[in-house]
């Protein structure tokens, strides 16, 4: 096993900013995906993101093309075998994520296995895997490279060194990790989606407009955006569904999600994506 060597699972949005930030903190990176045309893109978005840190003068081209030369994408989880950490970042499916983690847990023994997942319970993953003391989540915001908070999700399984080498790892690729039990939502998007599930409330009451319920929490509050700009942002479908697994999780009737946020998606008015939801975009 080489501890400089980290793998990642699912090269999409969060799976290419992991990549990004690994390999400018001089991990080797095995970039992993089922789809050749994806691990593509991602390369191509990753070198754009080197770019932007190159004319920000925050990277230089040298260690730009040092970073580029650590990163290696792949369509075999075999390639996977020697990382010292896996992450993975595929879709939000629960039956998808315990396959992969199942088979994860065979490819290697001695390997932590982390889940970027933003609402599974990882105590559930962590029960499908050979070793579940060395299942933990490792929660990154969107986008990766700017955003500096790792929630550390310890399953009731996870062993203290498994948080405690992840924590490290969050911290060399200067992240602050905080630790947090495995519960719905944990922590900051308990927090966070029931207050824009909360607006949308209030425009569906009809107590204000959509630009004066952003105003008031960006004026009132200091909040550097609205809350219904930023569901806009995140995706209303994901908020949707993130309010699903808080009321299926914690059976409380106070994370009921919005009628009106239901029916936005329905539409199809998913937020900037789809140019429309609570504001429109062109
Ligand atoms: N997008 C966000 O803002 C955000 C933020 C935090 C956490 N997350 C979580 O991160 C994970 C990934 O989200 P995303 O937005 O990057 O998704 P995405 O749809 O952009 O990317 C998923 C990638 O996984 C690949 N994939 C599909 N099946 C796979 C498999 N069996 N094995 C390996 N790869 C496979 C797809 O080809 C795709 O490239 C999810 O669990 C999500 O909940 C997302």
């Amino acid at each position: 096993m080489n501890s400089q060597q980290i793998g990642v699972v699912g090269a999409g949005t969060m799976g290419q900013g992991i990549a990004q930030v690994l390999a400018t903190s001089g991990f080797s990176v095995q970039l992993y995906d089922v789809a050749d045309e994806q691990l593509t893109r991602a390369q191509a978005a990753i070198d754009k993101g080197f770019g932007k840190l190159v004319a920000k003068e925050k990277l230089s081209e040298a260690d730009k093309g040092a970073a580029l030369e650590r990163l290696a994408v792949t369509t075999a989880l075999d390639a996977l075998r020697d990382c010292a950490v896996i992450i993975e970042a595929a879709p939000e499916q629960p039956a998808l994520k315990e396959k992969l983690f199942r088979d994860l847990s065979r490819l290697t023994h001695e390997a932590i296995l982390a889940s970027n997942t933003s609402s599974l319970s990882l105590t559930r993953l962590a029960a499908v895997c050979e070793r579940p003391e060395r299942v933990v989540g490792m929660h990154f915001f969107n986008p990766v490279p700017v955003l500096k908070l790792v929630e550390v999700i310890r399953a009731e399984q996870t062993s203290d060194a498994t948080v405690a080498q992840i924590e490290a790892l969050a911290e060399a690729l200067g992240k602050t990790p905080v630790a947090i039990a495995d519960s719905p939502g944990f922590a900051v998007n308990r927090l966070l989606v029931p207050m824009i599930n909360e607006a949308a409330f209030l425009l569906q009451e009809g107590a204000a407009t959509a630009e004066d319920i952003d105003q008031s929490m960006k004026l009132g509050a200091a909040h550097p955006m609205g809350p219904l700009a930023l569901g806009d942002l995140i995706g209303l479908d994901v908020c949707l569904a993130i309010m699903e697994v808080l009321q299926e999780g914690f059976g409380d009737p106070k994370y009921r999600p919005c009628p009106l946020l239901r029916r936005m998606v329905a539409a199809g008015y998913l937020g900037r994506k789809s140019g429309r939801g609570f504001h429109v975009y062109s």
